[in-house]
C-alpha cells in the first residue's frame, strides 16, 4: 500500500488505529477452543467487529510462531480475511546480514502479502535495505520502544553534542529510504520525546504501540507525535482483544476500538 491510499484511509475513517492481533490460546473464550482453528476464529470475529473503526492491523508474529506450523496456517488465513484496504504490520522485529534479510523480507512481502514488517536496526544498512527494495512495502524500523529497558541501549549517548542512540537510528536511517517506505517505532510510553522525534523526523510515519495495557496516553501521542498527514498509526493490542473474556468479546473488542477511533477523530479535526 503507498502512503497516499494510507493516508485517505485515515481521512476517510477518522482513524490512526492499529489493532493488534496478538492471539494468545490461552487467553481467548474457552468456547472458541472447540473450533478447528481457534486462533482464526477469534481473529475473524475480532477483525469484523473493528475493521470500520481502525486503518490497521498488527499481528505480532512470536503469537503465531509459538505455535509452529498451526500458527502460521493461522496466520495465513488472518491475513488473507482482513480487508484489502486495511494496513497490514508483520511485527516480527527482523534483521541479519543482507542475504538472509532477503530471505526475511520474501517470506513477509511475496509469500505472505504483508504491507509492512518491524525490523530491528542493530546490524545497519545492509540489514534493512533488503526489505527496502519491494514496491509499495514499507519498513518499520525500531527507534525508541515502549519497554523498559529501551533505557539500557537506546538513550545512551553517542557523541560528545549528547545525541542518543536512538535519534541516531532515526538520522542515519533516513537516507536508506523514502518516508514514502521507512516509518519508525516511537512507544506510546514514551510521548514526552516525540517533539524531539519529530524535529529529526517530521514527515515519517510512526508506529506507536503502548497505549491501553502499557499505559501510554492517546491524547499526549496525538498532541506531540501528528504531523500533516497525521503520520501516525497507534496500535493497542490486549485492550482491544481481550477487553472482554466472555462469549461478548467481539462486541468488547469494538465498542474499545470505536472509544479509540472517536478520540482520535477529535485530534484529526485539528489538522485534517
Ligand atoms: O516498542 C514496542 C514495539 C512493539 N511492541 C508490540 O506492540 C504490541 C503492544 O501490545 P499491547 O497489548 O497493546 O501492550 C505487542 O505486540 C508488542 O510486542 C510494543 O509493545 N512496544
Amino acid at each position: 500500500m503507498n502512503k497516499q491510499a494510507l493516508v485517505e484511509q485515515i481521512k476517510k475513517k477518522q482513524s490512526y488505529l492499529c489493532v493488534g492481533l496478538d492471539t494468545d490460546l490461552t487467553k481467548i473464550p474457552t468456547h472458541l477452543l472447540k473450533e478447528e482453528d481457534p486462533v482464526f476464529a477469534f481473529n475473524k470475529q475480532i477483525i469484523d467487529a473493528t475493521a470500520e473503526y481502525c486503518v490497521a492491523y498488527k499481528p505480532n508474529i512470536a503469537f503465531y510462531e509459538a505455535m509452529g506450523p498451526r500458527g502460521w496456517d493461522s496466520l495465513q488465513k488472518t491475513l488473507e480475511y482482513i480487508p484489502k484496504e486495511i494496513f497490514t504490520i508483520a511485527d516480527a522485529k527482523r534483521g541479519d546480514i543482507g542475504n538472509t534479510s532477503k530471505m526475511y523480507a520474501q517470506a513477509f512481502f511475496e509469500q505472505m502479502d504483508f504491507d509492512s514488517i518491524t525490523v530491528a536496526p542493530y546490524m545497519g544498512e545492509d540489514s534493512v535495505t533488503p526489505f527496502l527494495e519491494f514496491e509499495n512495502k514499507w519498513v518499520i524500523l525500531l527507534a525508541l520502544t515502549s519497554n523498559k529497558g529501551s533505557s539500557d541501549f537506546q538513550h545512551l549517548r553517542v557523541d560528545s553534542e549528547g545525541t542518543a542512540l536512538f535519534e541516531r537510528v532515526i538520522t542515519t536511517s533516513q537516507s536508506w529510504g523514502s518516508t514514502e517506505q521507512l516509518m519508525y517505532v516511537v512507544g506510546a510510553t514514551q510521548a514526552q520525546k516525540l517533539q524531539e522525534i519529530r524535529a529529526i523526523a517530521p514527515d515519517h510515519f510512526l508506529l506507536v504501540p503502548g497505549v491501553g495495557a502499557q499505559g501510554g496516553s492517546l491524547e499526549e501521542v496525538s498532541k506531540y507525535g501528528m504531523n500533516k498527514d497525521c503520520g501516525l498509526l497507534v496500535n493497542s493490542s490486549r485492550g482491544i482483544i481481550y477487553a472482554s473474556a466472555k462469549e461478548d468479546f467481539a462486541e468488547a473488542a469494538g465498542k474499545a476500538a470505536q472509544t479509540l477511533q472517536q478520540e482520535m477523530a477529535v485530534y484529526l479535526g485539528e489538522i485534517l
